[in-house]
């Protein structure tokens, strides 16, 4: 993932430390791991950018490094806000790493699934700004990181889609999917696009409200970059109260349930009959592509 911002600098990248320039003035701070790419330059807003060939799964390895990025920007006194995007043509993030979900231990599951609920409790909780440039598809996991954030512009190519498809690879997604998804869009939009698991095309995405608009390619980080002025123009601590009262409820009840959530989550996904629909779906992705 590739991280980036200004401000404070408080970030190394990889082994460099960035730190102050000669005249004393903080440097463009540079963050990252191998899979996303965070900067953070003088404006105080960082952009994150997805960088996890080929279509940005969200593995283990890389929620725990969104985690670990969130929280830098987030204690960074001078980072506001941050763009999230991805760096790969075509795929925002292609949602959990189905690979983590099949044939693993218990012990996986469960370090797996705490480390998705963690993403989630930083992301939706966060105090900053936060602003999804959906440049490429975005199915399941990848659309609870575009539901997650503020404000949501998509692409406007309708061959790139966006939604909660869980029932089509035959699991469910978990309570505190579906209560961001009715914060979102509303419950009857909702209820109907879980239970048929449906993917949106950009303009349908954006009919639904899924989406908050739709731009050309091009202009995608631009116009992020103009909302997020717009956003950063009023009062942090008005915006984060606001935010905060308006996401509350959704994220106490997923703090209140996080042990029972795992242990359904492990459960459920350690049935022969899950582990049985995981594998042909990832055959037929296999297929699909041959
Ligand atoms: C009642 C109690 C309930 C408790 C909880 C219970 C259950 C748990 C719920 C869990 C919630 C799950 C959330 C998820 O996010 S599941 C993941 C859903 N994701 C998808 O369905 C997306 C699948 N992928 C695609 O549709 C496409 O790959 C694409 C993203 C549109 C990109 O298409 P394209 O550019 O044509 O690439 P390929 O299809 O050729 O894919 C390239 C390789 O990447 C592999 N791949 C794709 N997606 C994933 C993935 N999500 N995880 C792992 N691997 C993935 C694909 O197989 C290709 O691999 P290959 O090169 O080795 O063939």
């Amino acid at each position: 993932m590739l991280l980036s911002g200004s401000g404070k600098p408080q970030f190394g990248e990889g082994n460099r430390e960035v730190g102050e320039a000669p005249l004393g003035r903080p440097v463009w701070a540079a963050v990252g791991g191998s899979l996303m790419s965070l900067c953070l330059p003088f404006t105080g807003v960082a952009t994150m950018k997805f960088k996890s060939p080929p279509v940005n799964s969200l593995s283990l390895e890389f929620l725990t490094e969104f985690s670990i990025s969130l929280e830098k920007l987030e204690n960074n006194r001078a980072c506001r806000g941050v763009i999230i995007t991805s760096t790969l043509p075509k795929i925002f993030s292609s949602g959990l790493d189905i690979t983590e979900m099949c044939g693993k231990s218990m012990e996986h599951y469960t370090e797996f699934w705490r480390a998705v609920q963690e993403m989630w409790l930083r992301l939706y909780g966060s105090n900053m700004v936060t602003v999804a440039a959906v440049n490429g598809s975005s199915p399941a996991g990848g659309c609870l990181v575009a539901m997650s954030c503020d404000y949501r512009i998509m692409a406007e190519n309708p061959k790139f889609s966006i939604g909660l498809n869980e029932a089509q690879l035959g699991i469910v997604a978990p309570f505190w999917f579906k209560d961001t998804f009715v914060n979102v869009v509303g419950h009857r939009i909702a209820e109907r696009s879980l239970q048929l698991g449906s993917l949106h095309p950009a303009p349908e995405a954006h009919k639904l409200g899924l989406v908050d608009e739709l731009v050309p390619e091009e202009k995608l980080m631009e116009r992020a970059a103009a909302v997020m002025a717009q956003w950063l123009a009023l009062p942090d601590h008005a915006r984060q109260l606001t935010k905060t009262m308006m996401r509350k409820a959704v994220l106490d009840r997923l703090v209140a349930h996080r042990e029972e959530d795992i242990k359904n989550f492990v459960t459920f996904v350690s049935k022969e009959s899950i582990q049985k629909s995981l594998r042909m779906y990832m055959e037929m992705l296999k297929k699909r592509k041959s």
